[in-house]
């Protein structure tokens, strides 16, 4: 927040606009490499109108795409040192679990990913994870990096850093409009800024906000069910505090995936979710679905009779939160076709906050016309055809 009675500065060496765990870690990186950097967010901090809030995230090394799989090494190192920079824990090492059939091509690809990794057979899975139960057939693999991430915390922790080294948060300041060239003049609800780059990260709001731009992305925000599950059992330590965290994929029943992370932010609650959500606008995201409009529910109801029955069937604690998908699920990270000095974050998919510390080098090596430190093709703005409008 600005000083009260202090004159606004108006130019800065970067803007980023949006202050969720993407635009906070390309800020970070940004003024660690001395750049005098504003960070733009509409709403006050802390809030939890995004994508990034909430207590757990999974983190983890394993991942069918090896072009995710290779930027986790550095992902886990930046973490680490975020750790060190702050003193405060992020991360526990829990384990983490890939459930799916026997032979499925993305559970393969998951264990090829991990190289020495190892495949539990449900007597070997009993061990680590005694209340699952596989169905016959299905295997597990076993990333034993994979963890939660504690998300506020890191959320706060990243942006303290970022102001330690000179940054500015302006928060409760919306972005109205932005004016291309080789100064990039941005305009809020609260003043005038002007930089030579500026990078849009946005979240669930970037498709409107990039669009007077001349650019149409294909992102769709989805609302997502933050489902928590009592223990049947309180303090039962089959399926509670000290279980893995998982995934499912290639399940016939859930072809989106399911995930679960172990009791943390409420006790004796298992953090169980369906990896997919309904289509929303993020300005009507608490326009909640009628009570016959959840299928998602009644899909992770069917889940934990079948593989977690130590578990409840209704969900004791429900939150919300916004994912913003791509077609191919894959990020967007990449300068504007015709701006060279706008970059864009967006698109994560649901499963970017793990990759942010590395999100944010590329999208800041980007800004500053610099190679970036691993291959950017995956993530292309051109993969995706008609996305430049004439408007401009
Ligand atoms: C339920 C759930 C579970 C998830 N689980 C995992 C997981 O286990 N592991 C994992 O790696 N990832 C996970 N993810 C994904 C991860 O949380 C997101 O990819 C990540 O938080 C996206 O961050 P962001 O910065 O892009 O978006 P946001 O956090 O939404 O940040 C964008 C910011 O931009 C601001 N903004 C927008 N428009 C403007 C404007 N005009 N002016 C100023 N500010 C603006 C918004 O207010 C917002 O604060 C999960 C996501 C959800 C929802
Ligand atoms: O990014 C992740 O690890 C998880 C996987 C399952 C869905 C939510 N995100």
């Amino acid at each position: 927040m600005a000083t009260p009675g202090q004159p606004q500065k108006a130019t800065y060496d970067a803007i980023v606009i949006g202050a969720g765990i993407q635009g906070s870690f390309t800020a970070y990186h940004l003024a660690q490499r001395h750049r005098d950097t504003l960070l733009l967010e509409q709403f006050i901090l802390p809030h939890s109108r995004g994508s990034s809030h909430g207590q757990s995230r999974i983190i983890r090394s394993v991942y069918p795409e090896e072009y995710y799989s290779r930027m986790m090494p550095d992902s886990f190192r930046l973490w680490q040192q975020l750790e060190a920079e702050v003193g405060i824990r992020l991360y526990r090492q829990t384990g983490l679990v890939v459930l799916g059939p026997a032979g499925n091509e993305e559970l393969e690809a998951c264990r090829r990913s991990l190289g020495d990794s190892q495949v539990l057979d449900p007597t070997a899975l009993a061990r680590h994870f005694p209340g699952c139960r596989l169905q016959a057939g299905q295997v597990a693999v076993l990333d034993s990096t994979g963890g939660v991430l504690f998300a506020d915390r890191a959320l706060r922790a990243v942006q303290e850093v970022f102001r330690r080294h000179g940054g500015t948060v302006r928060d409760g300041e919306k972005v109205l409009r932005i004016e291309p060239g080789a100064t990039v003049t941005v305009t809020t609800t609260g003043g005038v800024y002007q930089a030579p780059r500026l990078i849009i990260t946005a979240g669930a709001w970037t498709g409107p906000l990039v669009e007077p731009l001349g650019l149409r992305l294909p992102l769709q925000p989805l609302r997502i069910d933050v489902c928590y599950w009592r223990e049947k059992e309180p303090k039962s330590t089959n399926v509670g505090s000290v279980s893995p965290c998982f995934l499912t994929v290639g399940l016939s029943q859930a072809p989106h995936g399911i995930y679960g992370l172990p009791a943390l932010e409420y006790p004796g609650m298992v953090k169980l979710c369906h990896h997919h959500g309904s289509p929303i606008d993020p300005e009507k995201r608490d326009q909640a679905p009628s009570g016959a409009d959840r299928p998602d529910i009644s899909l992770l109801s069917s889940f934990i009779s079948s593989y977690l029955p130590g578990l409840e069937t209704q969900p004791a604690v429900m939150e919300t939160c916004l994912y913003t998908n791509t077609p191919d699920k894959d990020f967007i990270l990449d300068r504007h076709p015709k701006f060279s000095n706008i970059i864009i974050g967006a698109g994560f998919s649901g499963h970017g906050f793990k990759l942010a510390p590395v999100v944010g080098k590329l999208l800041c090596e980007l800004s500053l016309g610099e190679e970036p430190s691993h291959n950017m093709a995956p993530f292309a703005i051109t993969r995706f055809h008609d996305v430049l409008q004439s408007v401009l």
